[in-house]
């Protein structure tokens, strides 16, 4: 077991975030961190851990407020550990096929934070995601899961062996 704590938290508003947030913490402790998961609401001091992995979804062009907020109210700790954010959003197959930028908010966290690296990954809309606009959608035949394990998993085994090397 590497002693290294990793935290992972996220701003999700129905679930499909969370479930991201909790496969990149299960890669961390395979590759023997001890990764905690956590709701970016509930991370109230991150010093606690030798790294951070920070991930929101995406609504109309915009982060996850708790995500930006967590960005926000950890900074000055958050500056001082390796950081990785990511974004969950694209109800198709776009983040598979090319890499999709942090949107400017996110961007200017990655500046302030010094985050290492930026991942977007398929989102998640489905019959029984709340709101009428999630209805509408998978009505029309435009929902899905497109959250692909393999990439996230891929990606979270990338942070373990940076980390790992840093040891
Ligand atoms: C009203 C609405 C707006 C959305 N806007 C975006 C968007 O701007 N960009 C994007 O990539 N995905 C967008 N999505 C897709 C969500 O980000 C996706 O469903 C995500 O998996 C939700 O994660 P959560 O359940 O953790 O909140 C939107 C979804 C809804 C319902």
């Amino acid at each position: 077991m590497n002693s290294k704590r990793v935290l992972v938290a996220y701003g999700s508003r129905h679930g499909a975030t969370a479930g991201i947030a909790s496969e990149i913490g299960k890669a961390l402790r395979e590759d023997g961190f001890d990764a905690v998961v956590l709701p970016a609401d509930d991370v109230e001091d991150v010093r606690g851990f030798d790294a951070v992995v920070l991930g929101g979804s995406l609504y109309a062009g915009h982060w996850s407020g708790k995500a930006l907020h967590c960005a926000e109210r950890n900074e000055q700790y958050l500056k001082h550990r390796p950081v990785w954010l990511f974004s969950s959003g694209p109800v198709d197959s776009s983040a598979e096929q090319h890499e999709i930028p942090p949107v400017p908010a996110v961007a200017r966290q990655m500046e302030r934070l010094g985050a290492r690296e930026h991942a977007t990954f398929g989102g998640s809309i489905t019959a029984s995601t709340p709101g009428l606009i999630a209805k509408a959608l998978v009505r029309h035949g435009k929902g899905g899961d497109f959250r692909n394990s393999e990439r996230i998993q891929a990606w979270a085994h990338h942070i373990g062996s940076e980390l790992a090397a840093a040891a």
